[in-house]
């Protein structure tokens, strides 16, 4: 399976900043846009251009622009649509297909509560956007209904990876692309990512800390 963790220097800046207990809502929902475009450069590194000739300043120039390439981007309510103004930034004319999933805090399975997709989803690549991979539990329910929909090229965003959620879903599905901040140690016992962020939807959204 392709992971990538993002080792710019940028990025980790960013990131650091980002793990700081204390940041305000516009301090946090402001870092997590950022690492999100960061993200994004890395994710579209492979993305197909083709030859254009441009009338230049002093004459035709031969320049290159980017091949038919159709993007979704899938934030997962609530905490991806922290990443999603970043991931616009640089891919402004994606089309955006939104699910809803919620982690149920004692069994830490997510349960599903929304989803509407873009259309011809067999002809896209999908970029699914969460701040958070733990147990990888909604990454995969995720996956599997792009999947279900057509899908068949899918990359994943995430500001930080638990190494468990990174195994399970190479062990379901190993065709899905990670591009993420930071491989971290490890989960605790309630689920959450070590040294991690904490709870990124609420710091996001600022319901609670
Ligand atoms: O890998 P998993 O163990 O499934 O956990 C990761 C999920 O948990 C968080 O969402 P949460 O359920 O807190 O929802 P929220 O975005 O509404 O806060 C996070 O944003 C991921 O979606
Ligand atoms: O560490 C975690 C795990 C799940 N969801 C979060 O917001 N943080
Ligand atoms: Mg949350």
């Amino acid at each position: 399976m392709k992971v990538v963790e993002v080792r710019h220097p940028l990025v980790q800046h960013k990131l650091g900043l980002m793990r700081r207990a204390g940041n305000s809502t516009k301090e946090f929902r402001e870092l997590a846009s950022e690492v999100a475009t960061l993200l994004t450069y890395e994710a579209t590194a492979d993305l197909a251009t083709e030859s254009v000739t441009v009338d230049g300043w002093a004459g035709p120039v031969e320049t290159r622009r980017i091949k038919g390439a159709k993007i979704t981007l899938v934030p997962i309510l609530r905490a991806g649509l922290g990443m999603l103004p970043g991931v616009l930034e640089l891919i402004p004319s994606a089309k955006v297909g939104v699910v809803g999933l919620q982690r149920d805090e004692h069994t830490l399975l997510p349960v599903g509560y929304y989803e509407k997709l873009s259309g011809r989803m067999e002809e896209r690549t999908a970029l699914i956007l969460d701040p958070m991979l733990a147990t990888g539990g909604t990454l995969i329910a995720t996956v599997e209904m792009l999947k279900a929909a057509g899908c068949r090229r899918i990359k994943g965003l995430f500001l930080v990876a638990a190494p468990e959620g990174l195994r399970a879903l190479e062990a379901r599905h190993a065709d899905v692309e990670v591009y993420t901040a930071s491989i971290d140690q490890r989960l605790n016992d309630v689920g959450y990512i070590l040294p991690g962020l904490g709870d990124a939807g609420d710091k996001i959204f600022g319901t609670r800390y």
